[in-house]
């Protein structure tokens, strides 16, 4: 997860119908489309391969599985997003009774594939379609999915995993699932979701990836004044009335989002370093999965407080990631509780990365400066599986003095 759906061309068989996809927060993507620039890559096993090739994602995963297997065993287990078939097959390994295994791409028939030559096709039902739409024979135990974006939320596909739970999750306890949705309660279930909870984090940073970004675009206006000058001095006709807009043009380019309105910058993939994290990260979003609605994370606001910590330093930006925790549920935790984290690390880097959001020019901080950051999400009004991020706030430096206010508005793509 967490590769940009526009990566692949669609397959010509790839659109099914002319439904609407998303349940809201953005623009609702016509199923088609939906599935043409989203779906349509993770039919591809390149794609699953980056994945499967992620060791502390599938470390993760292997280690909540198999150090947890009273969660799994004689259980009846639903793998929403199977993809290649990995957490199902883990799932039946670990004992499960049945695993309905959920995917909406071609994908199915290498997962069928797979769990044949596993000697696990009575366990593994491979099932082709959307989560919201398949009907299963029965409800189950436990839901296990992978279903995190880059910065936890893009791609959207929780409300996929919030779908399957309240629809196939086995109501237990005196509180019906309904209710459950309805008053956020937990009741005394011992029903289980694979993570059960996902927090975001950001945090202040240095980076020298806004510094390549200003080389280029000055590199850019470098070349484009030898030119204004070449063209008046060869061919007698001066282009500077342009300069302006050019530069507006390759500013565009360089320091904006493709797809996004004016004066929005893309947010980028970067695998920071943790000593290019100046200050104390903050958690910008809790979730519960057993609990949590669409309408709860359909936008996420907060407050980041920090501080720096080190030394007179650049403020080029924030960084965001995002962790998962396997703690099983509260009447039936886990006998070893794992963490999957996407934090900046050295040697445990993920293919998810952080997301940096840059701020140009950079702002000269030093230790003990304090920021105060409002952080807003929502979904980008041209597609629900994209995100929108503002972040706008001041510094307040340790003398007391305050820094200029700032407000950058981000996309994330
Ligand atoms: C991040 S991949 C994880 C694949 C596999 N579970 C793994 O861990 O390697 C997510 C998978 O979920 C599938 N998917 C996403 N939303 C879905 C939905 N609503 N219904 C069915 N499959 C979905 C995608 O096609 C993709 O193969």
């Amino acid at each position: 997860m967490g590769d940009k759906p526009n990566d692949v061309e669609p397959e010509n068989n790839a659109a099914t119908s002319n439904g609407e996809a998303g349940v809201g927060g953005g623009a609702t993507v016509d199923k088609g489309v939906d599935f043409a620039q989203y779906f349509c890559t993770y039919a591809f096993l390149y794609h699953q391969k980056e994945m499967l090739s992620d060791r502390v994602r599938m470390d993760a995963y292997y280690n909540a599985i198999f150090q947890n297997k009273h969660h799994f065993q004689g259980k009846t287990v639903l793998d929403v997003g199977t993809g290649s078939g990995i957490l199902a097959i883990w799932s039946a390994q670990a004992g499960a009774r049945k695993v309905y295994a959920v995917e909406a791409t071609k994908m199915t028939e290498h997962a069928r594939t797979l769990v044949a030559a596993n000697n696990l096709q009575d366990v593994v039902e491979v099932i082709e379609g959307s989560m919201e739409e398949v009907t299963l024979p029965e409800k189950v135990d436990v839901i296990i999915s992978e279903w995190m974006g880059y910065f936890l939320l893009r791609e959207s596909m929780f409300d996929s995993v919030i779908c399957a739970r309240d629809r196939w999750l086995k109501p237990t306890g005196v509180i019906s699932s309904l209710a459950r949705v309805i008053y956020g309660l937990i009741s005394g279930d011992d029903d289980i979701r694979y993570p059960s909870h996902a927090r975001m984090w950001m945090a202040p940073i240095r980076s020298g990836l806004g510094d390549k970004k200003i080389n280029d675009y000055e590199g850019a206006m470098d070349d484009w004044y030898s030119f204004v000058k070449e063209t008046k001095t060869v061919y007698g006709v001066d282009m500077s009335v342009l300069t302006k807009p050019f530069s507006e043009e390759q500013k565009k380019y360089y320091l904006q989002a493709k797809n996004a309105i004016k004066f929005m910058q893309t947010s980028m993939w970067s695998n920071l370093h943790p000593q290019q994290v100046i200050g104390t990260a903050a958690a910008v979003k809790e979730i519960d999965c057993s609990t949590d609605t669409v309408d709860d994370i359909l936008k996420v606001r907060s407050t980041i407080l920090s501080s720096i910590t080190g030394g007179c330093t650049r403020l080029c930006g924030f960084g965001g990631w995002f962790d998962v925790h396997f703690r099983g549920s509260k009447e039936d935790p886990a006998q070893k509780e794992i963490e999957l984290t996407t934090a900046p690390s050295i040697d445990n880097g993920t293919h998810w990365g952080q997301q940096v959001f840059l701020f140009y020019p950079p702002i000269s901080v030093s230790e003990g400066d304090n920021l105060n950051v409002s952080f807003s999400m929502n979904r980008s009004k041209e597609n629900h599986r994209l995100m929108d991020i503002e972040l706008s706030g001041e510094i307040k430096q340790s003398s007391g003095e305050a820094l200029p206010s700032f407000r950058n508005r981000f996309y994330v793509e």
